[in-house]
């Protein structure tokens, strides 16, 4: 599906009239923690492709696990337990990677295909993350990872910027062959394969840059500067921060940071954001739609009556261990259920109650911070007002929505500029004048509401995970 939907994207734009010969580099974004494993041999096909078929039927063959791992596999906890023994325990393990184990982590993934599946993984002659394989297909030929999305397998030393042995060998005294060599994620990989100059018209010239992941190419798409918090409303909810001296938890992550050889980035990522959100509009609304949603957000007042929910049909990444709905009424009592509107305000309040404290927990500091929102329900005006009133900060949007993509081309631009000249990547994006809009800012007298609820939330989540436990 991944191979043919590049030559899809790409015949659309034939369709449109694009004129490929303008472009002249090329870097990508793709969901972060995913793996590609390429059959013995693959890279031969890779460099012949015949521009006359398909990359679909010239490719289908070359993966040795046809079903790449992704994101949402949680089903790797054997796993994760021997990385953090080899390591030396769940803080040693997030002191050398920036992460404790966690089940959609690629060494994880890895570990699961070489013990679950040996032949497959000895019929492999290279392991590649989404956003490298997607580089991978433009080159022709195995691009390296980079450093950012490199960051979140459980097996980089985020310090010293290499494979760390002792995880490597806890997977496969041979894995560290399969994976390449790191690289930063500005750097050029290669030029364009002949595949897409014969078929497309790009020129030979047109460079591939290292492709990252789609959260630290939202960090370059968004700009984001110290004191701003990016919060990406996508399929998960995810929050990040741009770091100089990181501390090493072991709840959220720190990765390399993909503009910045000398920085990080700070990643909180919580399962239950989009599609939590769609699936109690589904529940509570007459006709499942947003806009209905909306009113009975703004139907409710503030801080809903001090009615606190949460909502975790998916089994939740942070806090860990969580999965259920559990509703409290104004004095921390439980409750059996609310109303469609306390349900509405509940699960949006409750959500940012817990990206605010366990930023707040990562070490940020709210004072003066501004909010950089993005993901499809950042187009949602009264979800975005609960946002800026529960951090008591403005938020703000940019013209373009989509920061991952954006952000990836900036880094292409980036990254065939810096050869010729050393502008740090901030000033030049200062200079190129996208435009932040502010799209809500903090209500008067929100802050004290909060303020007390974020304590009980706190306070409530303990004795919801103790709850979770005590069923399961
Ligand atoms: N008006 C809206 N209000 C709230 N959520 C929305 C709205 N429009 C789209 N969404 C949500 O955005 C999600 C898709 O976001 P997107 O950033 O494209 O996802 P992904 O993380 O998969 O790239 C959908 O799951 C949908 O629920
Ligand atoms: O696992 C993470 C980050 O660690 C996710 O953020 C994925 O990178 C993809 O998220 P969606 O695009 O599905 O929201």
């Amino acid at each position: 599906m991944w191979v043919e939907a590049v030559d899809v994207i790409l015949g659309k734009l034939v369709n449109s009239k694009f004129d490929f010969s303008k472009i002249k580099a090329i870097s990508g974004s793709g969901q972060q923690h995913g793996s590609v494993f390429w059959k013995n041999g693959s890279g031969e096909m890779l460099k012949n492709l015949n521009p006359k078929h398909s990359l679909k039927s010239q490719l289908e063959d070359s993966f040795s696990v046809p079903d790449s791992p992704i994101w949402m596999d949680s089903s790797t906890s054997e796993q994760c337990i021997k990385l953090e023994l080899a390591a030396g325990g769940a803080q040693a393990l997030a002191d050398i990677t920036g992460s404790k184990a966690y089940e959609r982590f690629t060494g994880n993934q890895i570990l699961k295909v070489i013990e679950n599946a040996p032949n497959a993984y000895k019929d492999t002659e290279r392991i590649s993350l989404v956003s490298s394989f997607g580089a991978t297909l433009f080159c022709g030929a195995y691009c390296e990872i980079d450093e950012s999305d490199g960051s979140g397998m459980n097996l980089f030393n985020i310090k010293t910027r290499a494979w760390e042995p002792k995880l490597i060998d806890a997977c496969s005294k041979d894995l560290a062959d399969k994976l390449g060599n790191p690289v930063p994620s500005v750097s050029i990989q290669g030029s364009i394969s002949l595949y897409f100059v014969n078929k497309y018209g790009f020129v030979p010239s047109c460079q591939i840059v290292s492709f990252t992941g789609d959260n630290p190419a939202s960090l370059a798409g968004m700009r984001l500067m110290e004191s701003d918090i990016a919060v990406s409303l996508g399929s998960s909810d995810v929050v990040f921060l741009w770091l100089e001296d990181p501390i090493m938890k072991t709840e959220g992550h720190v990765f390399v940071n993909p503009v910045d050889t000398s920085a990080y980035m700070a990643l909180l990522c919580f399962k239950n954001g989009s599609l939590t959100r769609e699936f109690v509009r589904d529940r509570h609304t007459d006709n499942k739609s947003w806009t209905e949603f909306e009113q009975l957000l703004n139907s409710q007042p503030i801080g809903n009556n001090g009615n606190i929910g949460f909502y975790f049909p998916i089994a939740e990444i942070i806090p860990g261990n969580v999965e259920g709905f559990y509703y409290f009424d104004s004095s921390d009592m439980p409750v059996q259920d609310f109303s469609p509107a306390e349900h509405v305000r509940a699960i949006i309040e409750s959500q940012f109650l817990s990206r605010r404290i366990h930023a707040e927990n990562m070490g940020f500091n709210l004072d003066g911070c501004r909010i950089l929102a993005t993901g499809g329900a950042s187009n949602n005006s009264a979800i975005l007002q609960v946002m800026s009133d529960i951090f008591n900060a403005p938020v703000y949007t940019q013209e373009v929505a989509n920061s991952a993509s954006l952000g990836a081309a900036m880094i292409a631009m980036h990254a065939v500029k810096v050869t010729t000249d050393e502008i740090p990547y901030t000033y030049r994006l200062k200079k190129k004048g996208l435009q932040f809009q502010r799209v809500a800012s903090p209500t008067p007298g929100s802050k004290e509401i909060y303020d007390i609820m974020a304590k009980r939330y706190r306070n409530l989540e303990k004795q919801v995970i103790q709850m979770h436990s005590s069923k399961s």
